[in-house]
């Protein structure tokens, strides 16, 4: 070879591999690597950005919304109590203005308690309601619109589902298949409930619509003997696995605080602790909503002496003891909250906590984990990359597995779900290998959320006001809460009332549900007319 030739492809090569190089690390970056983007202080640039690009829906929203609640606070406020929230009424949300007329402090901490009966719908609301109907027009005009790069799917909004045939066996007839049809196996026919509901793990939900198993799943959980309790590793706050017959597994969350205990004004969320009521309003919530991402959640109320002390091994059963006013306590062993200061107390023995059904084990289906794009800093002083880029959304759209398939919207989903409950610990979520990338990531960990009803946190929202983006299927979910027959609160109300625990949420909570629809439907309409109208609903075919 010539010198020139040799020099040509030795250049060439390479110019692949630093592609190739440039490539792995991007894809590197919304999966584990711990690196970013780019330098967290630093900014994008296009080559050709707009006066007003996407992301700046995320500011306009957030400002006008603070200034209108700000003034609409300050007519309302005259004369009455504030609430301990308002302190929390910075940059990223707002309080709710009846907050401060409803409720006083109690007792250190915040803990805030009811100072007379309140009439909860009775909020300042002088303005007629408003239906939406340009989002309605919007969304009918707009079915057959470029879905902006994702895939068209033509059959309609209803993914085919996946039925058990008559001898209780799985079918796939639908391009959404099982694990068990993925593992090519079926559950024996003396299978639990729990392995049954397992194997019919499908790639684009947990269970189907009306699926048996989840209500028997709830009742066994919260019935069946329970044989075993031991610690469960990793996470920073205290979890138990709960052994019951025939190898079934439930993770344990147990109950801290009464139901109207507020996030601590000066906990941040990753130092919030964790509501057991959380857990099991948030499975309640994935549902309503049609995702079925979550888990089952059920509540229950454990005789702490039989069904723990007694059924606890080693390391746990040492952290056991009774409290000076003679309450059975424990803390366990964990990276937070897990010492005497902290512990968990009976009254004296009697402890509710909210239970999970166990995910699949890895012989089963192994998880992939992921960085979730919008994750927060998680450091009292640092801000994350999201939230000084505007135009952040359009460089986590070129990266797999956002560039195509379901996930980015799956993420809009995951934000609706989290906003709905205030919950802004979301740094990872997880996927089931077996399925590939375009299936839809888990639901889990919600123990944070339904902490402020009186604080609707914006920044929540940052992944739709950034991408201006929104499935189709959750925003028509979205409009029938806002306009009936029945409002998600009351939705909510009636999922949760045969829970052993209910009422599960502090009314509160209700009442956030119902006016934080709103706020998002408020906020998709700013970017529908922002953007272009074929980029603000994606159509496919996922609910
Ligand atoms: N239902 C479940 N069945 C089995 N494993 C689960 C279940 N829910 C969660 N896990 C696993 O346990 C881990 C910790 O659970 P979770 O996130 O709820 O606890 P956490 O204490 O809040 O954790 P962290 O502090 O890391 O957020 C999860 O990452 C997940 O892998
Ligand atoms: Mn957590």
């Amino acid at each position: 070879m010539k010198l020139k030739e040799r020099l040509v492809l030795g250049l060439s090569v390479s110019a692949v591999l630093f592609t190739l190089l440039l490539v792995v690390d991007l894809q590197m970056d919304l999966g584990m690597s711990g690196h970013h983007l780019v330098p967290s202080h630093g900014r994008v640039r296009y080559g050709h950005q707009q006066q007003d690009a996407p992301g700046s829906a995320y500011n306009s929203f957030r400002r006008k919304f603070l200034q209108r609640n700000n003034n609409a606070s300050r007519e309302y406020n005259s004369g009455t109590q504030q609430s301990p929230q308002e302190h929390s009424e910075a940059t990223h949300g707002v309080v709710h203005p009846a907050a401060r007329h409803q409720y006083t402090v109690h007792g250190q901490g915040g803990h805030v308690v009811p100072t007379h009966e309140v009439d909860f719908e009775a909020l300042p609301t002088h303005a007629p309601h408003d239906d939406f109907a340009d989002l309605l027009d919007f969304m009918l005009n707009n079915k057959d619109l470029d879905r902006g790069g994702f895939v068209r799917l033509e059959s309609g909004d209803e993914l085919p589902k996946i039925h058990r045939t008559a001898g209780g066996g799985l079918a796939d007839d639908s391009g959404n298949p099982t694990i068990a049809d993925m593992l090519g196996v079926k559950p024996r026919h003396n299978a639990t409930t729990l392995e049954k509901f397992q194997y019919g793990i499908s790639k684009h939900e947990l269970y189907s619509k009306d699926d048996p198993l989840v209500e028997r799943l709830l009742h066994d959980m919260a019935t069946q003997k329970i044989l075993h309790v031991s610690q469960k590793d990793g996470g920073t706050q205290i979890k138990l696995v709960i052994d019951y017959p025939h190898g079934v597994q439930a993770l344990f969350k147990p109950m801290r605080f009464p139901r109207d205990q507020q996030t601590l004004p000066n906990h941040f969320y990753f130092t919030d602790y964790e509501r057991h009521t959380a857990e099991i309003a948030a499975f309640h919530l994935d549902r309503l909503l049609g995702f079925r991402r979550a888990m089952p959640v059920t509540g229950r109320t454990l005789n702490m002496t039989t069904e723990l002390y007694q059924l606890a091994d080693g390391e746990l059963l040492k952290t056991f003891f009774v409290s000076p006013s003679s309450n059975l306590c424990f803390h366990g062993k964990c990276s937070y909250y897990c010492d005497t200061g902290h512990a968990i107390c009976g009254s004296p023995d009697t402890l509710e906590g909210s239970f999970a059904a166990f995910l699949p084990p890895k012989e089963m289906a192994t998880r992939k984990v992921w960085r979730h794009p919008w994750r927060r800093s998680y450091h009292k002083r640092k801000k994350a990359q999201w939230e000084m880029d505007s135009d952040y959304c359009s460089l986590v759209k070129d990266i797999p597995p956002y560039d195509s398939g379901r996930r980015l919207l799956d993420l809009m989903d995951m934000a609706v779900f989290d906003f709905l409950m205030g919950n802004m610990d979301r740094h990872h979520y997880e996927t089931f290998r077996v399925f590939g990338n375009d299936t839809f990531p888990v639901h889990l960990d919600h123990g944070r959320g339904f902490g402020q009803p009186f604080h609707d946190e914006m920044s929540i929202l940052a992944p739709i006001l950034q991408c201006c983006m929104i499935r189709h299927n959750t925003l028509s979910t979205l409009l029938r809460f806002h306009n009936g027959p029945k409002p998600l609160s009351e939705l909510m109300r009636e999922s949760m009332t045969k829970d052993p625990v209910a009422p599960v949420l502090w009314e509160p909570h209700h009442v956030a549900l119902d006016r934080r629809v709103k706020i998002i439907l408020e906020a998709v309409r700013d970017c529908v007319s922002k953007t272009s109208a074929q980029e603000a609903v994606v159509h496919d075919d996922f609910s």
